[in-house]
């Protein structure tokens, strides 16, 4: 008999959100160990509250969320999050990765600092060591952000929209990445727009309104009418005839990641 998918997180039932304004709503989940999941849904559908209930930093109103083992967890945050006016390089922003193993003010030692060059190598930005944060391109930044995240070595990797904004290269790059980091045995979860990335996932959430609208594979459940269930709810019941593909599901092009779906006519 085949085995279940062990899991890293599960969620039961579980209602989180802000004061006076509830977001995820009885959500029931999970996660699985050591593959990449990605959460999919409309602005404001709860991704990142998700990711930070993942990351243990948000608290739960309600319901229960079970760990299928102790695990590290990293969370990378949106790079508009990140102050552009920051005083550090990259190869000191990806070193403060190594402070979760080590505290902030002790010593590097011969492994931090091969950890640092592996994960900047990785990502592609060696030879952007020794620049400021602040004077890099948007793509250059985020990979810096990613390779910060890596350097942890976290079992449980949480991003939100790594590859948002990103051209093509730089977005292959970071799913490749991501895949590695799986196959080492790491828990990847990413928030994101971007439907390339979902759809080289192992896993997918879809969210709308704090609610999981469907999860599985990607090969089943981003179909195209549960895309357009997911942003355009007033038209569900239309036949797909009517839903047009865009360069978001197409191959992708660079620009166009994170449009939604068109709506049908
Ligand atoms: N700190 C906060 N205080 C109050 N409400 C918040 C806060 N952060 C987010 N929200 C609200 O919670 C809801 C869900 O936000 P969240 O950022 O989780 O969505 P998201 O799916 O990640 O959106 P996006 O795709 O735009 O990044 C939104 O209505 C948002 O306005």
């Amino acid at each position: 008999m085949p085995q279940p998918t062990p899991y890293e997180v599960a969620l039961h039932h579980v209602t989180a959100g802000y004061p006076r304004r509830p977001v995820l709503r009885r959500l029931t989940a999970s996660v699985p160990r050591s593959a990449t999941t990605a959460v999919v849904g409309p602005n404001g559908s709860g991704k990142s509250t998700l990711l930070s209930v993942l990351a243990g930093v948000h608290p739960l109103t309600s319901g229960v969320l079970h760990r299928g083992r102790t695990s590290r967890p990293c969370f990378v945050v949106q790079r508009s999050a990140v102050a552009d006016t920051l005083p550090l390089t990259v190869r000191e922003t990806v070193t403060m990765g190594r402070w979760a193993h080590r505290g902030a003010w002790r010593r590097l030692t011969a492994r931090d600092r091969s950890v640092v060059d592996a994960s900047m190598e990785q990502l592609g930005i060696l030879e952007l060591a020794g620049r400021q944060l602040g004077e890099l391109s948007g793509g250059q930044r985020q990979r810096a952000l990613v390779a910060q995240g890596l350097a942890q070595e976290a079992d449980l990797f949480l991003l939100d929209e790594p590859t948002t904004g990103l051209d093509m290269a730089a977005r292959q790059s970071i799913t490749d990445v991501l895949r590695t980091a799986a196959a080492q045995g790491v828990t990847v979860v990413q928030a994101t727009h971007d439907l390339d990335a979902a759809r080289a996932s192992d896993h997918c959430l879809l969210l709308r309104d704090g609610r999981l609208v469907e999860e599985g594979r990607p090969d089943e459940v981003l179909t195209d009418s549960a895309l357009r269930r997911l942003w355009y709810p007033a038209h569900q019941g239309q036949s797909d005839a009517g839903f047009r593909r865009t360069p978001s599901t197409a191959p992708s092009t660079g620009g166009a990641a994170g449009a939604p779906p068109a709506a049908p006519r």
